[in-house]
């Protein structure tokens, strides 16, 4: 069996002048979580929904569970779960018909009352959707997502404006999926979501693809050292005494952040350049330590700190 749950390649979306997607490639795996994160108007949204045969691509290929999104879509419809930013529930529709009209569209659904009991819905069962919360709304969309049992399911940022009870019962699920061989393809603008949740990493920038892999190889590949002392000190001085391909960041309170992209990373030597530069211009590096990069700094140093316009 193919291994790959979508595969995109030299995907092209544009609206009018405005070219969405330029050329973006990746490949999903089944029984993994795969995010998609970029800043707003990155494309995401744009990709996920070509995947799901919703939007056609104006050029590159897109293959889903080894199919083609709009040309197979009967085949795929029973296999692939979708989630969408919109909800796409009938405003009057009551949350409990909902899930079992969804339910009865599959051979072997997940029981609609254990979904709406996994979600904290049961009590919601009889509302319409228009008067749900805009949590409970999201908890729903979520839960029409997965009742049919699908091979691959699609979720366009699954926990926007959860709780926190309501994020981990949705992290819950979704680690339930992966570890039942479910491929799971989400969009999120949580970087803890993607770091906790992700096998694999896609970010995109400008409708271009900037960082694609494993979540542990992006943020492993860095470290950082960090330490406390009195601000204004002579970083350039410092960067002098440091190896080629390193930076100093003097945040407020006197909080110092070295980096190096050097081939050994923050290894010894590099720890005792530092402290040998702080011993010699009399100074003491407090709360000194190494730290892996966490992915939302990989994320803002690929994507910059600009705000976006869309
Ligand atoms: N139907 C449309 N018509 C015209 N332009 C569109 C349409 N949909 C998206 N766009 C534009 O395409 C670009 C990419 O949008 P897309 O929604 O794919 O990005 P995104 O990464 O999902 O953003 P967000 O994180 O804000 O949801 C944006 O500039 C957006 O304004």
């Amino acid at each position: 069996m193919d291994t790959a749950a979508v595969e995109v390649t030299d995907l092209v979306k544009r609206y009018g002048d405005t070219t969405a997607v330029a050329g973006v490639s990746f490949c999903a795996p089944r029984g993994a979580v795969t995010a998609l994160l970029g800043p707003n108007g990155a494309g995401k949204t744009s990709t996920i929904e070509i995947c799901e045969g919703f939007r056609r691509g104006d050029a590159g290929r897109v293959r889903v569970l080894g199919l083609d999104p709009i040309g197979d879509a009967r085949t795929l419809k029973p296999k692939v779960g979708v989630m969408l930013q919109s909800g796409g529930v009938p405003t009057g529709a009551r949350a409990g018909e909902w899930l079992r009209l969804m339910a009865s569209f599959h051979a072997a659904p997940v029981p609609p009352d254990l979904l709406l009991e996994r979600l904290g819905l049961t009590s919601a069962a009889r509302t319409p959707f228009r008067r749900l919360s805009g949590g409970q709304q999201q908890r729903l969309s979520l839960a029409a997502a997965v009742i049919g049992r699908p091979e691959l399911v699609f979720l366009d940022e699954p926990t926007a404006g959860l709780d926190p009870q309501a994020r981990m019962a949705a992290w819950d699920l979704v680690t339930e999926l992966r570890a039942s061989g479910v491929g799971v393809v989400l969009t999120t603008h949580y970087m803890e979501e993607a770091e906790r949740l992700a096998d694999r990493v896609v970010i995109i920038d400008r409708g271009r693809v900037v960082a694609d892999g494993p979540t542990g190889d992006l943020t492993d590949a860095d470290h950082e050292l960090r330490f406390r002392a009195s601000p204004g000190l002579d970083s350039t001085s410092l960067l002098r005494a440091l190896p080629g391909r390193c930076g100093v960041e003097e945040h407020s309170g006197g909080q110092y952040v070295v980096t190096t992209t050097e081939p050994g990373g923050v290894d010894p030597g590099f720890l005792a350049t530092v402290t040998t530069w702080c011993a010699a211009n009399d100074i003491l590096p407090e709360d000194l330590r190494i730290q892996r990069r966490t992915l939302e700094d990989v994320f803002l140093e690929l994507t910059g700190r600009d705000l976006r316009e869309s």
